[in-house]
């Protein structure tokens, strides 16, 4: 379990982190979603105790990590793939995680195994490693340890579809073993189809928070119609709040079964119909995030 609660950062007057709460549960993998610069690496720079916080706190299991006795063995840590040793092997960075924490000397191979890097890349130093091969390498020294709680920033940076994949199923079977997964990205796509919850952060503020259900249902129905203005009024009658999507569609929060029963009344054909789902999580990302994007902060 991962608690965070009132966090803020500031440098010199600029607020990077600004009052953020929430909680990544056990079981679970908890998607932290913002654009660039929204503040998920100085969040999670706060987790590990890289950065201090202004105010408010950020707890591990319940303890601050400075207060964890061996904190690799409680939570993995990816932040960045690239701050490993160029000039050590990936064995050898491996070896060292593995001494330090009191691991038995097994641990090197099984987790070279889980991570597929073959013996002979492992024999390889880190800087002539792909992106990939380093996100391999650093989710391999983040479960070392077989910690209860990892902590991934943007892990699927430089990975393959099949690298992607892979990350996928691993951390999912990490969380159905009742793991603790707080993974970051600025690409919603990459979150959606393995988070079950979701933070979303725009501006250091949370901008919405709960499971993907719940913000998948709360994007509601996309309906098009030849007739939107009389098909708007007929939901408007119904008491169902509508609004115009720049593509000409309409949007509702009620579902698809009943804005379609609202339209056979108000005998409007529809050319549309469906539960706004992924392009609604879209929309409500690109929405509630527009302040914090680069564009809009230029403006
Ligand atoms: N040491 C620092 N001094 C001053 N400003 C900083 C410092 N570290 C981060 N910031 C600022 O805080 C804001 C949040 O940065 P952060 O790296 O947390 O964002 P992010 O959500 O991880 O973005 P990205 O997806 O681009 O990595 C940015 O505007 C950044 O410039």
């Amino acid at each position: 379990m991962i608690t965070v609660h009132s966090l803020t950062k500031s440098y010199r007057g600029f607020t990077a982190v600004n009052d953020v709460s929430f909680v990544a549960r056990p079981g679970r993998v908890t998607g932290f979603l913002g654009p660039n610069g929204a503040g998920k690496s100085t969040t999670m720079r706060i987790m590990v105790g890289l950065t201090d916080a202004t105010s408010g706190s950020a707890t591990i299991l319940g303890r601050h990590f400075a207060d964890l006795p061996n904190p690799g063995r409680e939570v993995g840590v990816l932040l960045d793939a690239s701050a490993q040793h160029a000039g050590r092997t990936g064995r050898e960075i491996l070896a060292i995680a593995q001494r330090t924490m009191g691991l038995p000397v097994s641990r090197v191979d099984d987790m070279l195994d889980l991570v597929s890097l073959t013996e002979r890349e492992s024999q390889r130093r880190v800087k002539n490693y792909s992106l990939g091969m380093r996100q391999r390498l650093g989710i391999a020294t983040a479960l070392i340890g077989d910690p209860e709680v990892l902590i991934l920033d943007e892990p699927a940076n430089g990975l393959d579809p099949a690298g992607i994949r892979w990350m996928r199923d691993l951390l999912r079977g990490y969380a159905n073993k009742g793991g603790t997964v707080l993974l970051s990205s600025h690409l919603l796509h990459e979150i959606e189809v393995i988070a079950d919850d979701l933070v979303m952060i725009g501006n250091g503020r949370v901008v919405a928070e709960g499971t993907k259900a719940e913000l998948l249902s709360a994007a509601g129905t996309v309906v098009r119609t030849p007739s939107s203005a009389a098909l708007a009024q007929a939901l408007r009658n119904a008491g169902i709040v509508v609004t115009q999507g720049t593509d000409g569609t309409l949007r509702t929060d009620a579902p698809a079964d009943r804005v379609g029963e609202i339209a056979l009344d108000a005998r409007v054909p529809l050319t549309e119909l469906r539960s706004a789902d992924n392009a609604g999580l879209e929309e409500m990302f690109l929405e509630l995030t527009a302040d914090s994007q680069r564009e809009g902060a230029a403006a």
